[in-house]
């Protein structure tokens, strides 16, 4: 496999890499043996304000939200080729930081490129009001534009995809933007910079600073001339960052954690939805926010079901991020790794019987959880009600279909859910019953960029995709004109007016 270099990280700011005003940096940890790939540097409240003054000159001096559509989406679309150009690279930087296994840093790279070329054509065909008559005197028309400086502040748990589906809309409608990726996932960031100033994008116009939550974050989320932040990350963070950005009045879009269900009927395909389940919990080392991580098999079937989960579970490939044969890699970081186990161990206290597959000896300086079942729990169980993030499936059986949607609501989170059964009038009442932003039925996590992402209750507010981030994104301005030979009020023209305009 080819290696790539990896130097120090630096912030992007006005078309440069710079240090941090305060010359910190921080060190950048390998999940697979936790030993330093590189230092970052880190920012702080004035690296966070030269960054947003930076993008606020170019939103204000640059025909960056002002140029024709057709000029700004080519270098949205030269940025989408550049992603695909250097995508071995994205991937291998993207493993070496993370964990995630190379087979699947490989299509997270070409999602990140499909994220640019689908805003470019979405912003393309929805750059477009209303328009209405209104009996010949008026019309009233809508225009969108861009909001200004777009703070971005991303999570590391499949971080170049997640942070070119916030960039990518923020920069196609207009919008400049500040970006605070994840501490614990500067790499692929740091190749996005790179990305952007190759495509020639103004300065300005695209900025990263890198740092931690409380302090760059939290500048970001505080500065008055941001006027949105987008979020992707914990629940309990997003909350802190509603606060937070309050004083200034900002627009928030929040995508939050989740505990997702995926319910599986006796009378469904139950090959693929051994598949399915088995992928959403395992895949991305579990550090899914969509992952299915309570599964509700119908009592029948439990005993076989979970038999072939056991073996599936103990067939998953864990080893080195690198290997293309790797199925399951290390988790982001030890204090995370640390978190995950913490859970098993009350899972154990709790009563459920843990079922864990294979980490080989050779990889005990990694951040390695196994595969893990957490069998006959109810759903009441912390493990069954708090989002652990790591490859750990919580297994529940249930009897009734009205058991199982009260089970499956019965958390705060509301993001995802799955539901298998051939009876597709079951499927289509069950789904319509759960609290969640999305359901599937019949299939594990496809995506459709057309359609909204997002979470209920909480696991988020607002939805991204589609559309939805085309009208997040911007301000819609709605114009009247008048056409016709329409009525004004005659305001000071009385007799009153007139009699004392002619005393005097
Ligand atoms: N609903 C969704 O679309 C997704 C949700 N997630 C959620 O993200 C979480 C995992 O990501 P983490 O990085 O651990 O989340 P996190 O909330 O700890 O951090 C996310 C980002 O927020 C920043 N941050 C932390 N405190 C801040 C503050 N006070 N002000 C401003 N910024 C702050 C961090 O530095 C980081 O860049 C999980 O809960 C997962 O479910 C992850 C991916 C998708
Ligand atoms: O598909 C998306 O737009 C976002 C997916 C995010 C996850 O599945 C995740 O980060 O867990």
């Amino acid at each position: 496999m080819t290696t790539y270099k990896v130097g120090k990280v630096l912030h992007y700011i006005n078309g440069k890499f710079v240090e941090g005003v305060a010359g910190k940096s921080f060190e950048n940890i390998n999940p697979f043996n936790n030993e330093v790939i590189n230092e970052v540097a880190e920012g702080f409240a004035e690296d966070i304000d030269l960054a947003v003054k930076a993008a606020k000159k170019a939103f204000d001096d640059v025909p960056w939200g002002t140029m024709s559509v057709d000029e700004r989406m080519k270098y949205i679309l030269r940025i989408a080729a550049l992603i695909e150009e250097n995508a071995e690279e994205i991937a291998y930087l993207e493993s070496l930081d993370t964990g995630l296994p190379i087979s699947q840093t490989k299509k997270q790279a070409s999602r990140a490129a499909e994220n640019f070329r689908f805003y470019a054509q979405m912003v393309k065909s929805r750059m477009v009001g209303e328009a209405y008559k209104v009996d010949g005197d008026f019309i009233n028309y809508t225009i969108y534009k861009p909001i200004g400086v777009a703070g971005l502040i991303t999570p590391w748990n499949t971080p170049f995809m997640l942070e070119t589906w916030k960039v990518a809309p923020a920069l196609a409608t207009g919008n400049t933007v500040v970006l605070k990726p994840a501490e614990w996932s500067p790499l692929t960031a740091n190749k996005l910079a790179e990305i952007i100033h190759e495509a020639g994008l103004p300065e300005g116009v695209f900025n990263i600073v890198h740092g931690f939550g409380e302090t760059a974050g939290a500048s970001l989320v505080r500065h008055s001339d941001v006027r949105l932040i987008s979020f992707t990350g914990e629940t309990t963070t997003g909350a802190e960052i509603i606060k937070n950005s309050a004083d200034t009045l900002k627009k928030t879009s929040m995508e939050l954690g989740g505990k997702s269900p995926a319910i599986i009927f006796a009378d469904a395909d139950l090959e693929k939805a051994l598949d399915a389940v088995v992928w959403g919990v395992f895949s991305l080392n579990g550090e899914r926010c969509t992952a299915n991580s309570r599964l509700f098999l119908e009592k029948s079937i439990y005993d076989s079901f979970v038999e072939r989960l056991k073996e599936r579970v103990q067939n998953i490939s864990v080893g080195d991020p690198l290997d293309s044969s790797t199925e399951l890699g290390p988790l982001i970081h030890k204090k995370h790794w640390e978190t995950v186990l913490h859970y098993i161990e009350i899972a154990k206290k709790e009563g459920a019987e843990v079922f864990s597959g294979n980490v080989p000896q050779s990889l005990k300086n990694g951040n390695f959880v196994p595969p893990t079942l957490l069998l006959n729990c109810h759903n009441g169980m912390k493990v069954a009600q708090e989002e652990i993030f790591g490859p750990v499936m919580a297994v529940i059986p249930f009897e009734t279909e009205e058991e199982v949607i009260k089970m499956a609501n019965d958390v705060k989170y509301g993001l995802a859910a799955y539901v298998w059964t051939n009876n597709l009038k079951r499927g289509h009442r069950i789904v319509q019953s759960i609290e969640s932003g999305m359901a599937w039925v019949n299939s594990q996590n496809v995506r459709d960029l057309r359609i909204p992402f997002g979470g209920t209750k909480y696991s988020g507010i607002g939805r991204e995709g589609g559309h939805y981030s085309f009208d997040f994104y911007t301000e819609v301005q709605v114009i009247h004109v008048a056409i016709g030979d329409h009525h004004i009020p005659q305001f000071g023209k009385s007799k009153k007016a007139e009699t004392i305009s002619a005393q005097q």
